[in-house]
């Protein structure tokens, strides 16, 4: 995956993406909102604008038991689970495997009225970080999906206005271990997620219609994610 003509730019977004996973709500800097709560998961916005369009920057925060973060990772970056668990996808393809941790996809998302149908061309890289507080923890895993172009499929040329996307997706396993020395179970692991993503959708919206969107559909999305991993992985052996 070194020799990538990628390669370069998916290191360098990486980096930064998940040094900003890593900063607090508090330290990324004022001017952030909690637009939704339910039990451990908080949802975060900025109210941000580009030539009009709402680009509204989203952090979201999440705490779930019985999962791991490489878990988490897993079936949000690999693309056979995709349909189960993502709402608003109309069609999926993986445009190109550029190695077993980066795939370049084309993404079709339902139309939501008033707005026109949207699609996107992103590249999706899986990686392992070391847990730098805790030498000896668990890692830390991350997805990142950023916008590209891909010669096939030039935006705008069809019925769907593309969108841009940049989206981290970092997760932190917690183990506590059982007291007596038994082995250990899903009770004794935890996930925390953090999940950012800063979508500009391409073509005008009216305002009101994209805020209300995302003050559905991401607070949608997440539970039904986390939902979708603790059914799939309940039987099977932890991934750590
Ligand atoms: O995390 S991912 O990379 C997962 C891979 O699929 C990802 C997340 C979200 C999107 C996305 C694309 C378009 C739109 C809108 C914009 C104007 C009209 C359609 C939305 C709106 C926000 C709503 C939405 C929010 C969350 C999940 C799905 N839908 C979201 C795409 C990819």
């Amino acid at each position: 995956a070194c020799q990538h003509r990628l390669w370069p730019e998916i290191d360098k977004v990486v980096q930064q993406q998940v040094a900003m996973a890593r900063m607090g709500i508090g330290e990324c800097g004022s001017g952030w909102q909690l637009f939704a709560e339910d039990g451990e998961m908080k949802m975060y916005r900025r109210e941000e604008e580009l030539d009009g369009m709402v680009v509204d920057p989203l952090k979201a925060v999440h705490v779930v038991k019985g999962i791991t973060g490489h878990e988490v990772c897993h079936y949000f970056f690999t693309p056979q689970y995709r349909y189960d668990w993502e709402t608003t996808l109309e069609q999926m393809n993986v445009l190109e495997t550029i190695s077993d941790d980066t795939l370049m996809f084309m993404q079709t998302h339902k139309r939501i009225w008033p707005a026109s149908q949207r699609d996107v061309v992103f590249w999706s890289h899986i990686r392992k970080l070391p847990n730098e507080k805790d030498r000896d923890g668990p890692d830390i895993w991350t997805v990142v999906n950023n916008s590209t172009e891909h010669p096939d499929y030039p935006a705008n040329n069809g019925k769907c206005v593309r969108i841009f996307l940049k989206v981290c997706l970092m997760c932190q396993t917690r183990v506590d271990p059982p007291k007596d020395g038994t082995p250990l179970s899903r009770e004794n692991v935890s996930c925390k997620i953090t999940y950012c993503s800063v979508v500009n959708p391409g073509g005008w919206a009216p305002a009101s219609v994209l805020r209300a969107v995302y003050k559905r559909e991401y607070p949608k999305f997440l539970k039904r994610f986390t939902a979708y991993i603790i059914n799939q992985t309940k039987n099977k052996p932890i991934m750590f």
